[in-house]
C-alpha cells in the first residue's frame, strides 16, 4: 500500500475554519499533521499554501473541505477523490466555445494528483463504510448556478465528479515545491440551478470527519 514515511509531515488544506474543525475531530490529535485554513478562492488557497509550506519540510499537501457533486455523480455525503484537479475556467471565450490554459500554450490548468495514495486511500475509506466516488474534481472561480453551466463543464472535462474552488490554487503551490498533492472533498450540494437552502453543510462536514480518520493511518 502506498504510504508517507514517518519522517514527513503532512499539510492539510481547508478554505474554512469549519472544515479544519471537522478535519481535526476526525484526526484526533497527531503530530505529523497540520491542519491549516487557506480561505475561499484559488488565489487566497495558493498564496496561503505557499506560505504553509515554507514554514516547515512537508512531504504532502492535502486539499479537503466541501464541494459541489455533479448529479448522478456524486451524492450529497459521499466522498470524491480526485484523480485530476482542473482549474475549469481557467482560459478564454472564443465564439468557437472554451479554450483552457494548455490550449492557449501559457502553461496547464491541470495539477497532477499523487495517484497511488489517491487510490489506497480511497479504498480505505470504502472499507470503512463511506462512499467514495474517483474522478476529476474541477476548481472554479464561481460557484455553478444554472443547469446549462453544470452540463457546460461536464462537456469541458467529462468525466467530473465535483466542483470546489480551491485545489487548483492549492495544488500549484504544492507543485511548485515539488511536493505530491491530492485532493478530496465531502459532497454538499447538487451542481446546477442555485438553491442554497438544498445545501446540506452540516452532512458533509459530517462526512469529512469521518473521512479524516484515514490520517490516523498516515504513516
Ligand atoms: O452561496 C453562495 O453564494 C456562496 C458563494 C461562494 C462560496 C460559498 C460557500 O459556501 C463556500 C463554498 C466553499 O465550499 C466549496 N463548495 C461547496 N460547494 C461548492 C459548489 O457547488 N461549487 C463550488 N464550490 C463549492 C468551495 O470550495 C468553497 O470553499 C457560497
Amino acid at each position: 500500500m502506498e504510504s508517507i514515511t514517518p519522517t514527513q509531515r503532512v499539510l492539510v488544506v481547508t478554505a474554512v475554519e469549519a472544515e479544519k474543525e471537522a478535519v481535526l475531530r476526525g484526526t484526533g490529535p497527531l503530530t505529523n499533521v497540520d491542519v491549516v485554513v487557506v480561505g475561499v478562492g484559488a488565489a487566497a488557497a495558493a498564496a496561503n499554501t505557499a506560505a504553509a509550506l515554507s514554514k516547515a519540510d512537508y512531504g504532502m499537501v492535502v486539499m479537503t473541505g466541501i464541494a459541489g457533486g455533479f448529479a448522478g455523480k456524486a451524492e450529497i455525503g459521499s466522498i470524491v477523490m480526485a484523480s485530476e484537479v482542473i482549474a475549469a475556467d481557467l482560459g478564454a471565450e472564443t465564439p468557437e466555445g472554451f479554450v483552457s490554459l494548455d490550449e492557449l500554450g501559457f502553461g496547464s490548468a491541470r495539477v497532477p494528483v499523487e495517484v497511488g495514495l489517491a487510490s489506497s486511500i480511497a479504498q480505505q475509506l470504502q472499507e470503512v463504510g463511506l462512499p467514495v466516488v474517483t474522478g476529476p474534481v474541477l476548481t472554479v472561480t464561481t460557484v455553478t448556478g444554472s443547469a446549462a453551466k453544470a452540463e457546460e463543464l461536464l462537456r469541458r472535462v467529462p468525466g467530473a465528479v465535483a466542483e470546489a474552488m480551491e485545489g487548483y490554487g492549492a495544488g500549484v503551490a504544492a507543485q511548485m515545491r515539488g511536493i505530491p498533492f491530492m485532493e478530496f472533498r465531502a459532497i454538499s450540494n447538487t451542481i446546477g440551478p442555485r438553491d442554497r437552502s438544498a445545501w446540506r453543510i452540516g452532512s458533509a462536514l459530517t462526512a469529512l470527519e469521518a473521512a479524516s480518520s484515514v490520517f490516523r493511518e498516515v504513516r
